[in-house]
């Protein structure tokens, strides 16, 4: 088990709400850029996660989304997120750079799980492709939705420069 090191981090991560609407009210200009999103390689565990029991990890049945959330153009989040295909040709076509909470806060069809917590050292690549010098350890959630017969996962990453980690500067 760890201690959260801080009371706002905690705030952070087991806030229920839309974290988009919570990072637009704490900048001026927001914005989401889109690292990927596609039918690509989940991972064993990400499928347990999501999947019904017995069912076949078949990769056309799922997309992987990873977008970043920027605040005052700082990274604030990483975001991972397991979709069912599904969700993608339906509610989520077009996605893009919409934030996914417009569209699962809205509708009460999207029921949340609890929270799983996690921290990590991010890898060096990870870093230097976002440009960000700072090697604290990082504070993450994952969550799963329900949406009728099916389920999918959120997973978010604050990085060192998000309001998540204010009061430990
Ligand atoms: C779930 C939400 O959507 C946010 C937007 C995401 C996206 O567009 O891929 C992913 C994670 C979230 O931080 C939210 O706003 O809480």
């Amino acid at each position: 088990m760890f201690t959260i090191p801080s009371p706002c981090l905690k705030n952070w991560l087991l806030d229920t709400g839309s974290l988009t609407e919570r990072l637009q009210s704490q900048c001026t200009s927001f914005h989401l850029t889109l690292v990927g999103q596609r039918q690509a390689q989940i991972t064993l565990e990400e499928f347990r996660r999501v999947s019904a029991p017995n069912q076949e990890l078949n990769l056309e049945e799922w997309q992987v989304r990873e977008v970043l959330l920027w605040g005052d153009n700082q990274p604030w989040v990483f975001a991972r997120s397991i979709l069912p295909q599904r969700l993608c040709e339906s509610d989520f076509v077009n996605l893009n750079t919409k934030p996914l909470g417009q569209l699962i806060f809205n509708d009460e069809r999207f029921k949340r799980m609890p929270f799983e917590l996690t921290h990590m050292s991010p890898s060096k690549d990870f870093l230097e492709k976002l440009h960000i010098e700072s090697e604290m350890k990082l504070w993450g959630r994952r969550s799963a939705f329900t949406f009728e017969d099916l389920q999918m996962t959120v997973s978010e990453v604050f990085l060192p420069n998000s309001p998540a980690y204010q009061e430990m500067k």
